[in-house]
């Protein structure tokens, strides 16, 4: 198990036809609910004010992560930055 905190900037072109548009959103919610219920794609938080989230997802390895992220429908419109975490010293938990 290795957990990841990620951030996705989404930034989709004004001039993307509308029907691509949101068919490429419908499969992406698709793509993240079904990763949530697996439980790799643990938490999906909505950065207030912005078309932006932070994720946490809890893969086998960093290559998993990576398929995960590659294969996002959103991918092509996005900017990606991912930092592993491990455990805190001091946590209880
Ligand atoms: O809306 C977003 O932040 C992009 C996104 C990732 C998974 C999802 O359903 O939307």
């Amino acid at each position: 198990m290795a957990l990841f905190h990620v951030r996705m900037d989404v930034d989709i072109p004004r001039d993307l036809d509308p029907e691509e548009r949101a068919e490429t959103l419908a499969r992406e919610k698709k793509y993240s609910q079904d990763l949530q219920h697996s439980g790799k794609w643990v938490h999906i938080w909505r950065i207030t004010g912005k078309f932006s989230n932070i994720s946490i997802f809890d893969v086998e390895t960093p290559d998993e992560l990576h398929e995960i992220l590659w294969n996002l429908p959103l991918f092509p419109f996005m900017t990606i930055d991912v930092t592993p975490l491990n455990k805190h010293a001091s946590s209880i938990k």
